[in-house]
């Protein structure tokens, strides 16, 4: 089932064209990456699909309802998690689950959230004494309270440490496997990857594809490639003759083959009947930064706050 449908989305501010007919389908039960650059396009996509932003062209439909005309309505099916969610300094955990708790009709219970969250030892902290990873998980919860059928997360991993940001990774699979559809914002390469069901790639306004990680890799995989350092004297001609490889080269001490199919295999059983170690052996595929840079020619990690995702 249908769970978003977005056709033909546009928004500027003044001349600048942020959004640019964006559409897009979000399934019930999976975890959809909207990926791209900062400056993209990304939060204005999703805040005109939440109805928080109002699109000046397109239409939105969150299981069947208009976010603009049914805003009552779509706020009960949807858990927003913004980009920046800042609360009073001292409001505490406890107060700003109850203050959102009173949004909805039919809240969660407010403790076993926190709990599994993590974050139950914190009911009495101010939102100030509370660190960075701590913070982003507030707003996860505060955007779970209402129980709703889907859940947009905006950027929830950026700032956090690497430990921290596995164990919301963690936490982003654990809320899928309750039933909730997740859409989720991300500039991180490999928290798309390993995260998203699906993922649209946006690039100055525009869906570039849509589909699943490794679809999208596949779209553009130039094949596969090894690197070794050989144990002995080495003549190219060793492998060239293999049906598999496509080219052989050197790089330094390195040897380079390109290929496809069991290129692996192929590559170890020749070298090996010829007693030639192949050291420091790497296999290098195509990733989803390769299948960003060949779709768009630009770099997505080139943003002018681009964070690595350690
Ligand atoms: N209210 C606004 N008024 C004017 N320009 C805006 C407004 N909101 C966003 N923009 C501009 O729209 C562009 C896209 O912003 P948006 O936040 O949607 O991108 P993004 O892909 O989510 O990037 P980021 O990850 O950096 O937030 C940016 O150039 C931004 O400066």
């Amino acid at each position: 089932m249908t769970v978003i449908e977005a056709n033909g989305l546009a928004k500027r501010y003044g001349d600048n064209v942020v959004v640019d007919g964006v559409s897009l389908s979000v399934k019930e039960g999976e975890i959809f990456g909207i990926l791209g650059p900062n400056g993209a396009g990304k939060t204005t996509t999703v805040e005109c699909i939440a109805g928080l932003r109002k699109p000046d062209a397109g239409s939105v439909s969150i299981m069947g309802l208009d976010p603009q005309r049914e805003t009552r309505e779509v706020r009960k099916l949807l858990g927003m998690q913004l980009q920046h969610s800042e609360l009073p300094e001292k409001m505490r955990v406890y107060e700003a689950m109850k203050m959102f708790s009173s949004f909805y009709p039919n809240p969660t219970d407010s403790d076993t959230l926190l709990e599994r969250l993590g974050l139950l030892e914190k009911r009495k902290s101010p939102f100030s004494k509370l660190s960075g990873g701590q913070q982003q998980r507030l707003s996860i919860a505060l955007a779970l309270i209402g129980q709703p059928k889907v859940a947009i997360l905006d950027e929830l991993t950026t700032g956090l440490d690497p430990s921290a940001r596995r164990n919301t990774w963690k936490l982003v699979e654990d809320i899928r496997s309750t039933g909730v559809t997740i859409v989720l914002v991300t500039h991180f390469m490999e928290e798309a990857e390993r995260l998203c069901d699906r993922l649209a790639l946006i690039d100055q306004g525009k869906v570039v594809a849509v589909d699943s990680p490794a679809g999208l890799i596949e779209q553009v995989d130039t094949g596969k490639r090894l690197r070794f350092r050989p144990s002995g004297p080495f003549d190219h001609r060793l492998l060239t003759d293999l049906d598999d490889v496509v080219d052989v080269s050197e790089q330094g001490s390195q040897i380079v083959v390109s290929g496809t199919g069991n290129l692996l295999q192929s590559v170890s059983a020749r070298l090996a009947s010829h007693d030639i170690v192949a050291n420091d052996l790497r296999v290098e595929q195509a990733s989803l930064e390769d299948a960003f840079v060949a779709l768009t020619g630009r770099s997505i990690e080139l943003g002018e706050h681009s964070e690595r995702a350690a």
